[in-house]
């Protein structure tokens, strides 16, 4: 278990001044990070795991900083799934799901049977069993995002970081991994998401970070947080609301529209929905 912190983070994106981050982000939560194209969600997700240095303030992980813990320590508490990944080399299925487990391995040290049982697990849970010994290359783009998901899965970090991992997945596996990464979190992992999808986040994160290019941020409970006004005015997008399944649902307004129809009920916490 894990508790990942950002303090005072301002974000290094060139050219723009960005107001720091304050958050807190604790085990058994799963926070979606939602903003428009170039906002910088994607940078936060790197600073957050270390991989790029912020312009000022610093990422502590159980109040350690970041920083002063060794590339393998990171690994092994600290994953992150990318937004686009390239095939640096041949691998099968397998052989990529594999990688997960190489933080726990010293250099010339082999994986052994629960390295193999855990591979193994991460397939069958996102739907890979079969696809072993196939070429990653061969594989469509919805199946290679369930690879990536399936390694982040079998590393099992405290703290799982995830760059839109309903990419090119269908309705159904985009179902399985939230429910599934909503079921990492009651095991008392860490889990933060950036999505493009506000209906995914409001169905399946327990709190929500608005992140507006500027660098302004509004973050808390996903109830508070996914507010219509605060969403049309993150998106510069009118939006209608209603309330399906037990969840609020957004999409973008017809010309013409009424201004909303059936708004979601704020008494509803998301944990009833
Ligand atoms: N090397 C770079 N040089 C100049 N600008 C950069 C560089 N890297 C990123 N940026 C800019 O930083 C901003 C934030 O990028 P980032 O990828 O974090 O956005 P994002 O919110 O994830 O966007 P998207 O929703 O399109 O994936 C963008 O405007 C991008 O063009």
């Amino acid at each position: 278990m894990s508790r990942l912190a950002a303090r005072g983070l301002a974000l290094a994106i060139p050219g723009r001044a960005t107001r720091p981050l304050e958050l807190e982000i604790t085990p058994g939560q799963v926070w979606g990070v939602l903003g428009p194209n170039g906002a910088g969600k994607t940078t936060l997700l790197h600073t957050l795991a270390g991989l790029h240095a912020p312009r000022a303030g610093g990422v502590f992980l159980d109040g350690e900083p970041l920083g002063a813990l060794g590339r393998r320590e990171v690994a092994r508490r600290l994953g992150l799934v990318f937004q686009e990944r390239m095939d640096g080399f041949p691998a099968t299925v397998s052989e990529a799901v594999m990688m997960g487990r190489h933080p726990y391995l010293s250099l010339f040290q082999r994986e052994n049977a629960e390295d193999g049982e855990r591979v193994e697990a991460a397939l069958s849970a996102f739907d890979l069993a079969g696809f072993e010994q196939r070429l990653v290359s061969s594989l469509s783009g919805g199946e290679r995002q369930r690879v990536a998901l399936a390694t982040l899965h079998a590393q099992d970090p405290a703290v799982w970081l995830l760059d839109e991992p309903t990419n090119h997945l269908d309705l159904h596996h985009q179902s399985a991994a939230m429910a599934l990464l909503s079921e990492q979190a009651r095991r008392g992992r860490t889990v933060m998401m950036c999505l493009h999808d506000v209906n995914l986040a409001a169905r399946w994160c327990s709190h929500a970070l608005l992140l507006h290019p500027g660098g302004e941020a509004e973050a808390g409970p996903v109830d508070e947080v996914l507010e219509l006004a605060s969403l049309e005015r993150l998106y510069r997008q009118p939006l209608s609301a209603a309330e399906i399944d037990g969840a609020p649902v957004f999409m973008p307004r017809r010309a013409g529209a009424p201004d909303t129809c059936d708004p979601p009920d704020p008494s509803r916490s998301s944990h009833e929905r």
